[in-house]
């Protein structure tokens, strides 16, 4: 069964016109390995905490503002948006084709709320909490090119062309401000797009970017704004002592010119000086040690890094149940190519390299989860390959191989092919992001001990379900399996409306 809404009704929920209040009890344990009767044990004790959340009520009008708007996962993502608000259906081969928003876990998932009458009950996952419609979204972005979005649109070649013909008209008035362009940090063979770029110093360079933030919000009448990097993914910088260590040694070195800053750092601390929620959706270490400091100080939400849409995502599925299983993946090879410009500027190795790490180390908490298979630095054998074949274009396929140790010496190996438009799968990650970010500032929370009220971290572990590599708070767990990340997520959404976690124990039925 399938209901479009429900209201909680508990001593635990209060909703009033500005807030959805609740208390819970968070459910945990606390372990001790103590010496009892001569003998080690290790102690594991159930412990509580009260915690109470506060929901704001009040949906802002949301303005995105993408760098690398003019790419495809940025037009994509804005004729997507707009197809679905003008309600545009469009004939393919297979017949009329409507707009939707598959993909998009907050648009087109949904959640258990119970069982009614024998039948479970499934509600949308945008109704847990006061959401952002997507079609209610203002687009508007940077671009080291200055292609309008529907000539990006026509160059992505995503889109089916009659769909690209209605929407043209509604997407060519739509042009990126200039970007911040440091040849430096991507491929060479970006160079020749390089035609819309803010000159000056780096500082000069950031302090355009809060202009263009400020001057976008007050153009657009937007109450909020989120900022989203879909821009070209970068090499890593270099993380150094004096240089961007700390919040005021790259303050510091901003002021000196250095040019060990890249631009995706420079975005990203435009936005935290107006504390502007900034997501970064590429490999790349934007968030030096001395931007996680910022964010912290000021108390401004980041989020990160790398979506994850693919092959990525598959192997948080796949090795997640193979470990969980108690099979021993010992062998894992993901290869993929793909033609788009994501793939030209992943052609240079040092691009190349960030986007290895992203996709190499996502089986890391699967894989010490369980001693039993793995010793100890024990590790399957894990290759990443990426190949640019200009004639696919966005149509990405992935070719995964999985060996595995099983029963009494047996080995099982799984093959999978994936082809579609990478855009296609990223789009909707884009809408969840920035979507999930706004909402996250208005839900605050305090222990009961605490006096006030507070946001969670800046650092937002929560969005960890969308990202190849979940950018934590320090000495937080990072944790990569899909269904866990999801039912974190879902889980202190529903606590947020005192409801429990979803424990999937169905006792009614037992
Ligand atoms: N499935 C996916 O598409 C997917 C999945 C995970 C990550 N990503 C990442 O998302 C990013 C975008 O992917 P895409 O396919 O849209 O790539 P794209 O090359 O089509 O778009 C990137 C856009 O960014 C612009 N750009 C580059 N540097 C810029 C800067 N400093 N400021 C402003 N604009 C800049 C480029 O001109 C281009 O228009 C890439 O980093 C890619 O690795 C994509
Ligand atoms: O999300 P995923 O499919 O694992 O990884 C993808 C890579 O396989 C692809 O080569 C790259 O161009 C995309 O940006 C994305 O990162």
């Amino acid at each position: 069964m399938f209901i479009e809404s429900f209201r909680v009704e508990s001593p635990n929920v209060k909703y009033t016109d500005e807030y959805i209040e609740s208390s819970y009890d968070y459910a945990t344990t606390e372990l001790s390995h103590e010496n009892r009767r001569g003998a080690y044990e290790w102690i594991v004790k159930p412990a509580s905490v009260k915690y109470h959340f506060r929901t704001s009520r009040r949906i802002p009008k949301l303005g995105v503002m993408l760098v690398g708007w003019g790419g495809n996962n940025g037009s994509t993502l804005t004729a997507g948006v707009i197809a679905n608000r003008e309600g545009i259906s469009w004939v393919t081969k297979d017949g009329v084709q409507q707009a939707n928003y598959f993909g998009s876990l907050t648009q087109a998932s949904t959640c258990r709320v119970g069982s009614f009458q024998g039948e479970e009950v499934y509600a949308p996952f945008k109704s847990l909490l006061p959401m952002v419609d997507p079609n209610d979204i203002v687009f508007g972005g940077w671009d080291i090119n200055g292609a309008n979005l529907a000539d990006a649109m026509s160059r992505a070649k995503v889109l089916d062309i009659d769909l690209q013909k209605q929407l043209r008209p509604l997407m060519e008035q739509m042009v990126p401000l200039p970007g911040i362009y440091d040849p430096d940090f991507i491929a060479a063979n970006q160079e020749e797009r390089a035609n819309n770029i803010i000159k000056g110093t780096k500082k000069e360079q950031l302090f355009k970017i809060v202009a263009d933030i400020r001057e976008f919000k007050a153009k657009s009448n937007v109450d909020q704004v989120v900022v989203l990097w879909t821009a070209n993914t970068e090499r890593y910088s270099d993380v150094i002592v004096g240089l961007n260590d700390t919040k005021d040694n790259l303050f510091k070195s901003l002021d000196r010119g250095e040019s060990e800053i890249s631009p995706s750092t420079l975005y990203a601390m435009a936005c935290i000086h107006e504390k502007v929620p900034f997501i970064n959706g590429s490999p790349q270490n934007t968030f030096v040690p001395g931007v996680i400091e910022y964010a912290i100080l000021e108390d401004s939400l980041i989020g990160g890094d790398d979506f994850k849409s693919g092959q990525t995502k598959m192997k948080s599925v796949l090795v997640d149940f193979l470990v969980g299983a108690g099979i021993k993946p010992t062998s894992i090879v993901s290869y993929n190519h793909l033609g788009n410009n994501d793939g030209m500027n992943l052609s240079a190795p040092q691009t190349f390299r960030s986007k290895e790490i992203s996709k190499s180390n996502v089986v890391d908490d699967m894989v010490a989860s369980n001693a039993i298979l793995y010793k100890q630095g024990e590790h399957p054998d894990h290759v990443v390959v990426i190949k640019y074949v200009p004639y696919v274009g966005d149509s990405k396929r992935a070719m995964d191989e999985y060996t595995s140790e099983i029963f009494m010496g047996g080995k099982n190996t799984i093959v999978m092919h994936n082809t579609c438009e990478d855009s296609l799968l990223a789009a909707p990650l884009i809408l969840d992001l920035v979507i999930l970010a706004e909402l996250l500032t208005r839900i605050q929370m305090k222990q009961d001990q605490e006096d006030k009220f507070h946001s969670f971290h800046p650092v937002a572990s929560l969005l960890s379900y969308l990202t190849k590599a979940p950018l934590v708070p320090p000495g937080t767990p990072v944790i990569n399996a899909l269904a866990k990340q999801r039912a974190m997520l879902e889980n202190v959404f529903r606590a947020c409306v005192g409801l429990s976690p979803e424990n999937n124990m169905l006792m009614e039925y037992k």
